[in-house]
């Protein structure tokens, strides 16, 4: 396993001023390789911090010079069978596409059609030389993770569910099921693919009135080389990262801070990956986000390269620095010899102008993003001291928290795309432009404003510590509307938010705004051009709601995973596939670890299969143990006992009273059973409706329950074979168990009830 991290700082765009740089690439002596990144700082111009990265390419680098670099070199290791990850990360407008994608002209080609011409030539080359005894073969897949949904790019837009596609465990891997894989012949065969489906991310994303960098576009060109009944599979993916902009200082409306959340999560992971990867730990987070879940990112010998992006000039300071943070964090792991972030401080070049004029940045909030901070808890420590201080924004960390004085310029209407060479990219109208940007700052990607950025009045910018100073100690704005108006404005924001993740978000219509919204919006804007640091307090906290929900999610889409793999060992069991069921059920224990009655199903497995071994019985009491100390998943019991009583014998049954006696209450009721009668129906109708929102309304069903069960049943089918006819059928399905539908029942049961 290896990881470089390379940064790349694109050049000027036509709008952009030459006085404006001020990010540079430097060395550490003289006659050494360019592996600095120079920066100055945003709060005492007489700092310059400085990034160490494996190589720093400057705005002269040519598209040739990356690939020849950084990703040539890997072409021998994918085709002895490595796997090579190349990851595009930074701030939208820094030229990560440009990087990845490129132009059409042969010399602005980039990365991706650079590699994929390398493979070609490279499998041409190998069935030659081996006068045809071993075959390569080429196919893609082209996928995008927008709100931690995973869709097909290979699929027109159309064919997307609203849940996107799910993910399964196949052999010890990842896979995206249902996602399509196309044969890839050569160069032309690829272009033409790539084009469709990137004509297919921008329709998508347009439907969605979203922005195609909100996603992370990935493909995958898996390379099959076959000689006799030899076959070798390796996997190049190249990744065009979603934008990594702070959410707080970009225009964020519900739909972007959900984007944003979701963003942030998967950076965060991916950050914790690669500094994972680059210390050689054992254990890499991957599954922690779909992303780095579905490349299993660090978990075979495959090679990845991270390339940041970066734009040279001072409208993207903040950002720069926060993605540099990021970045450099797991190149000091490798540079062993340059241990801090900040690794030297020297008075700033004096064309860096940090208090130059004519430039204008956005309103800027306290940094606190998930990727940047791990837990948040820092800025959070910090809101609170600003609160009992009663001042704005504190400084968290050395480039967190900035004082803007100079007013903001609006932000202007985007005009049409400059020369963006790629054809590919032609569609991006809408994107935000940063080749139109000039001394202004970056136009913002909404055009209407928010809360947030409405919070604090447009301050100019201060130059000088004395002004910063005198910025921070000036009166906090006054506030003339209500704590009850405050908590009913974020009160309604969170319900919002929390009730558009529920329905799932993406939905391919834009959706008209409920009229009451519609009503408030005025009040909103007139009011919160006089609220702060309340407000503010609330959102950032709404935030954090946001990203340890997407947590939970994780959690249950784990125990998912478990009871898949419960059913599958199940079904093998009843098909008299003794051994095939106990390979299923050991690989179901890491999800339910010290599960007792998991573990006396493997034993009596082992047993019949005369595998037992005389320290069984020790493994099983640790394995209590730590079940003991808190490792027992909710619900596993329940379902795992389902699976018991499918089989027709527990050998545990019994030891848990309260458990079994409220199970068998349930289906001791004949009605269970009996798929005509009015509740069960009821509730089968429900089900078969394939609505979130109704089955969400059983009683113990959540969101994810409601959408793994539509999920299941989509990929059923649409005929008979994807309709559930009976209670027992239901709770043979992946993460129902007897427990949840009984439960369920029970819910309509009792609807009943009051209705009489
Ligand atoms: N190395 C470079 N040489 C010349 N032009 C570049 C370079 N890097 C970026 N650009 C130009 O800068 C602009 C923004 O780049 P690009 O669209 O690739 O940014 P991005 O980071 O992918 O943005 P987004 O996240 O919005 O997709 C484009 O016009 C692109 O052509």
């Amino acid at each position: 396993m290896s990881v470089r991290v390379v940064a790349r700082i694109r050049p000027l765009l036509e709008k952009e001023l030459e006085k404006d740089i001020i990010v540079r690439a430097d060395r550490v002596e003289e006659g050494k390789p360019l592996t600095l990144v120079k920066i100055p700082s945003p709060k005492n111009g007489a700092e310059e911090f400085s990034f160490a990265f494996n190589s720093v390419y400057g705005p002269t680098t040519s598209q040739e010079e990356l690939f020849t670099a950084e990703v040539a070199p890997h072409m021998k290791a994918l085709f002895q069978g490595l796997d090579v990850t190349i990851f595009a990360y930074g701030v939208t407008g820094t030229g990560k596409t440009h990087t990845m994608r490129g132009g059409l002209r042969l010399a602005d080609r980039g990365v991706i059609p650079r590699l994929l011409s390398n493979v070609f030539r490279r499998g041409k080359k190998i069935m030659k030389d081996t006068n045809g005894a071993t075959t390569v073969t080429v196919s893609l897949s082209y996928y995008e993770i927008y709100n931690d949904k995973v869709y097909d790019l290979l699929e027109p837009p159309e064919k997307r569910t609203p849940a996107g596609l799910p993910l399964r465990e196949k052999d010890g891997k990842t896979v995206v099921v249902g996602l399509s894989e196309r044969a890839c012949d050569d160069l032309k065969d690829f272009e033409r693919l790539y084009i469709e489906a990137n004509n297919n991310r921008v329709t998508a994303a347009t439907k969605l009135n979203a922005h195609s960098s909100r996603s992370h576009a990935i493909l995958r060109v898996k390379v099959t080389q076959t000689t006799g009944d030899m076959i070798r599979e390796s996997t190049a993916s190249a990744i065009d990262l979603a934008g990594s902009e702070d959410n707080r200082r970009t225009d964020n409306g519900k739909e972007r801070l959900v984007e944003s959340a979701a963003i942030n999560k998967s950076l965060f992971v991916l950050s914790q990956c690669i500094d994972a990867i680059a210390r050689g730990d054992k254990r890499i987070p991957y599954r922690e986000s779909k992303m780095t879940r579905i490349l299993s990112l660090g978990q075979n010998n495959g090679i990845t390269v991270m390339i940041l992006n970066l734009a040279p000039v001072r409208s993207y300071h903040l950002d720069t620095l926060s993605s540099l943070n990021v970045s450099s964090r797991a190149k000091r792991i490798e540079v062993r010899e340059i241990e801090n972030e900040i690794v030297y401080k020297q008075p700033p070049r004096t064309t860096s102008g940090i208090g130059g004029t004519g430039v204008q940045r956005q309103p800027l909030r306290p940094l606190n993003n998930a990727h940047n901070v791990h837990t948040g808890a820092l800025a959070a420590k910090a809101a609170e001291k600003a609160d009992k201080s009663d001042k704005p924004d504190k400084p968290v960390k050395a480039f967190s928290v900035y004082t803007d004085k100079k007013p903001v310029a609006p932000a202007r209407a985007a005009a049409p795309p400059a020369a963006n060479t790629s054809l590919p990219r032609q569609p991006l109208q809408s994107k935000r432009p940063s080749e139109t940007s000039d001394s202004l700052p970056r136009p913002s990607k909404l055009a209407r404003p928010t809360t947030q950025s409405l919070l604090r009045p447009p301050q100019p910018i201060t130059t000088t510590a004395a002004a910063a100073a005198a910025a921070a100690a000036a009166p906090p704005a006054q506030i003339s509307i209500t704590p009850d108006q405050i908590e009913a404005m974020v009160e309604k924001k969170v319900a919002e938010i929390l009730a558009a993740r529920a329905a799932t978000v993406p939905q391919l219509q834009p959706q008209p705004q409920p009229q009451a919204a519609q009503a408030a919006e005025p009040t909103v804007a007139a009011a919160s051009a006089e609220i702060s640091e309340e407000v503010r307090r609330r959102l950032e906290a709404l935030e954090r709601r946001i990203e340890s929900e997407s947590r939970s999610s994780d959690a249950d889409e784990r125990r998912t995973e478990g009871l898949r793999l419960l059913l599958r060992a199940r079904q093998a069991k009843e098909h008299g596939d003794d051994a095939g069921a106990l390979r299923l059920y050991e690989k179901a224990l890491p999800y339910f670890p010290g599960q007792p009655k998991l573990l006396g199903k493997i034993e009596k497995l082992r047993a019949k299969l005369g595998l037992a071994d005389a320290d069984a019985g020790g493994r099983r009491k640790k394995e209590r143990k730590q079940t003991e100390e808190g490792e027992y998943q909710e619900g596993t019991e329940a379902d795992i006992d389902e699976d018991e009583e499918v089989a027709g014998k527990s050998p545990l049954r019994g030891k848990g009273g309260k458990k079994k006696g409220s199970r068998s209450r349930a289906f001791e009721h004949e009605e269970l059973d009996d798929p005509s009668s009015p509740r069960v129906k009821q509730l089968l109708d429900i089900v078969n409706s394939r609505d979130v929102t109704l089955i969400k309304g059983l009683r113990g069903f959540g969101a994810k329950k409601a959408q793994d069960l539509v999920d299941f049943l989509t990929l059923k089918g649409d005929g008979e074979s994807g309709r559930i006819e009976s209670l027992t059928q239901l709770r043979m399905l992946p993460g129902m168990g007897g427990r949840t539908v009984e439960r369920a029942y029970e819910g309509l049961v009792a609807a009943q009830a009051q209705v009489c």
